[in-house]
């Protein structure tokens, strides 16, 4: 780009007035912008050298994930903004930076040349770019003055960022405290005046969206009080619509009208209470509005009263009413329960209501509270230490979109956890794309991640292909064997893991796509990038959050036990045979051997277990000759473990699949201190089906 010659005259006047601020104790400023002289003053109080500029302030991968979590908000709500500005400017070798309150940086968008330029200067996440950190910039400068600012060239502090060009803007929360502010940087040459007029109005994207997310969560907090409110009295409230119909009710509304709550909810008021009670109060106004109305049914009578609710202009919205049994000496006009479906105490249910069945219901119907959620990570069987820290970890995955890299043997349930975390993820309707990277051939690897343009070689589709990144897009892309990608692959990886947009090979325009990618592997990746076979930079942008899975051996007999136990059952399913028993001799061996294909080949020794298996019980001589010599040597050494069932070892050869459960829920609640819903959690069963087993083994001590 040509440089004009008044900004040529512009930046030697400012390299002239720099050289005499930073060389002498007494320099006349007055000529200087008064935001940056008072900005380079603070620099020199504060012994900033002039002649650096790298960043030697940066906080690590701990500090900056809890950064992350404690702006959370802000960096969900900026996100699209980021995205939105860095993909105006996209290729003009600008990038786009989030920082918090205190300088640190949260977030870089941009193009790769930039990328690589600022990481020269530790202009990089988690690093501090106040002004005493690294002098007169625009995020420092702008955080310090409270005001959007530009500043290009010499106007920097330190020499090492006369080359770039910067704009900034404060974003303040809606009572005015600055939260952080968004920052554009480039070089000095591609410098414009409209650059900080675009930052200040993303920053205020930003904030209009803040307050709208604020006004929200504070609408749900007013929301959840009230409903915890209701909830916790002692009296029914019911609420009705401006047509008399039912759209809400406690627990004790249900209670008190023997009506669960999804048969209340739709009813007309008038049909379950009787009379026109409501709609006295709905269309004829006030003068009902409080009274107490006593409502006629044996055993008992109801006391009910209705408050209308009104708009601001006056308007009837609905009303709600409160219910109690009549104590004594209640007064009011009487009503008589006209229709419903009622439970009468001790008796069934009636579909016909006949006008006298309002009673108080004690027990059985409750009102409908929201279904718990099918857990995703109920899939993952397991109730070890080491497995349960793990599914923790990666319950808390599910719940950002950071990258997670899954670290763990062949077959110890890497995708079941990546499967696991998308599915409990918001990202749950979209797809899930795995990805094999060691399958993949190295000449496809590119265009198989990010699909090719029409005719781009011989033997492409005439229209294309979207790539894994674009079929994913919304979703989730699972790496898997990540350590196996080749390096030249690696490097476009990490392009569009920070632009979050693809180019198809052969194609020319960049595709932006919406995708969190959990990578996985068996190897030891900082080994691998120690030996120059995997990339430091994408090591560093996967391994954001890392979850270690357990190998089989580790995890205990507990787990071994509740595997063997699902797989059996699920194998017997699949096979469509009958579930075999499992002798306690071979449940032994099976304990004793050391699992290097973990539990991929645990359930394929128990598939070969069921299939040459003629009777119900497998036995020792129905493992594999390999597991059965490699067990007998371990146990040669170790001596003797035993894993079967206590009981079934002393008379009984055999463990029946009930002893193994009994053992296993035994062993699961003695590991979550008897909690039940963390118990059942591990066990992959629900709380219900919990209660029945532990009445059925008697374990309910
Ligand atoms: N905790 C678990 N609970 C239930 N099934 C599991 C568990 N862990 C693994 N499996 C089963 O074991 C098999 C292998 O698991 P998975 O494919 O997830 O392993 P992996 O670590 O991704 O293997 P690889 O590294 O070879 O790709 C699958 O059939 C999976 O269903």
């Amino acid at each position: 780009m040509v440089v004009s010659s008044t900004r040529l005259n512009k930046k030697k006047k400012l390299e002239k007035y720099w050289e005499g601020f930073i060389t002498s104790d007494k320099f006349d400023l007055s000529q200087l912008n008064s935001t940056i002289a008072s900005s380079w003053q603070r620099c020199k109080e504060a012994e900033v050298n002039p002649l650096g500029g790298k960043c030697d302030r940066i906080f690590g991968r701990d500090r900056l994930e809890q950064l992350w979590e404690a702006n959370r908000i802000l960096l969900e709500v900026a996100a699209p903004v980021i995205e939105s500005v860095y993909y105006t400017v996209q290729g003009s070798d600008f990038m786009v930076v989030l920082v918090n309150n205190e300088g640190i940086i949260l977030k870089t968008m941009g193009d790769y040349q930039t990328l690589s330029s600022a990481e020269r200067l530790n202009f990089r996440q988690g690093a501090v770019w106040t002004e005493d950190s690294v002098g007169t910039n625009a995020i420092g400068t702008s955080l310090t003055s409270g005001i959007p600012i530009q500043i290009t060239g010499p106007e920097h502090f330190c020499s090492h960022h006369h080359v770039w060009t910067c704009s900034a803007a404060p974003i303040r929360d809606p009572e005015g405290h600055v939260l952080g502010c968004l920052d554009m940087s480039g070089p000095y040459d591609k410098m414009h005046p409209h650059t900080l007029g675009m930052i200040v109005a993303a920053a205020q994207a930003i904030e209009y969206q803040l307050r709208r997310e604020l006004s929200k969560s504070e609408l749900e907090l007013a929301l959840k009080k009230l409903t915890t409110a209701v909830d916790t009295v002692n009296d029914g409230i019911i609420y009705i619509n401006k047509d008399g119909i039912i759209t809400d009710a406690n627990i004790p509304a249900c209670n008190l009208l023997g009506l669960s709550h999804g048969k209340l909810k739709g009813m007309r008021f008038n049909h379950v209470l009787g009379g026109d009670i409501a709609s006295g109060c709905l269309t004829a106004g006030a003068s009902a509005n409080g009274e107490d109305f006593i409502i006629s049914a044996p055993p008992g009578r109801l006391v009910c009263s209705i408050k209308t609710i009104t708009h601001n202009n006056g308007t009837i919205g609905g009303a709600v009413a409160v219910i109690r049994i009549q104590k004594n000496g209640a007064k009011g006009p009487v009503s008589y329960c006209t229709g419903g479906k009622m439970k009468v105490a001790g008796g069934p249910r009636t579909d016909t209501g006949s006008g006298n069945g309002l009673v108080r219901s004690s027990g059985g119907v409750s009102a409908g509270t929201t279904s718990r959620q099918a857990n995703p990570f109920n899939g993952i069987i397991g109730c070890s230490r080491p497995i349960c820290a793990a599914i923790n970890l990666a319950r808390r995955a599910a719940a950002c979109s950071s990258t997670v890299l899954l670290l763990g043997e062949s077959g110890s349930g890497k995708e079941v956890f990546a499967t696991s975390i998308h599915m409990a993820s918001d990202r749950r309707q979209g797809p899930f794309i795995p990805v094999n990277c060691a399958s993949l051939p190295s000449g496809l690897i590119q265009s198989e991640l990010f699909g090719y343009s029409g005719g781009s070689f011989t033997g492409a589709k005439r229209d294309g292909q979207q790539g894994k990144f674009e079929l994913a897009n919304g979703g989730t892309l699972f790496l898997d064997e990540i350590g196996d990608m080749p390096l030249d692959m690696q490097a476009n990886l990490l392009r569009v893991l920070q632009e979050k947009a693809v180019m198809r090979v052969g194609g020319s325009k960049m595709i932006p796509v919406d995708v969190r990618v959990i990578a996985a592997t068996n190897k030891d990746l900082f080994q691998e990038m120690q030996q120059g076979r995997f990339r430091e930079d994408l090591f560093y942008r996967i391994n954001v959050l890392c979850i270690e899975i357990p190998p089989l051996r580790d995890r205990g007999a507990g787990d071994l036990q509740l595997l063997t136990q699902h797989l059996l059952v699920s194998i017997a399913a699949r096979l469509g045979r009958p579930v075999c028993k499992i002798d306690s001799a071979a449940m032994e061996m099976l304990a004793e051997y050391h699992w290097p294909g973990n539990v991929r080949e645990l359930a394929n020794v128990l598939e070969q277990m069921l299939i040459i298996t003629d009777d119900d019980v497998t036995r020792v001589e129905h493992l594999p000759r390999y597991l059965q010599k490699s067990a007998r040597d371990s146990k040669g050494l170790a001596g003797q473990v035993s894993c079967a069932p206590e009981e079934s070892r002393s008379s009984n050869p055999v463990s029946t699949l009930e002893q193994i459960e009994k053992q296993a829920i035994r062993e699961a609640l003695q590991c979550f201190g008897g909690n039940i819903s963390r118990t059942a959690q591990a066990l992959g069963i629900g709380r219900n089906t919990l209660y029945g087993k532990l009445k059925k083994y008697d374990l309910n001590d």
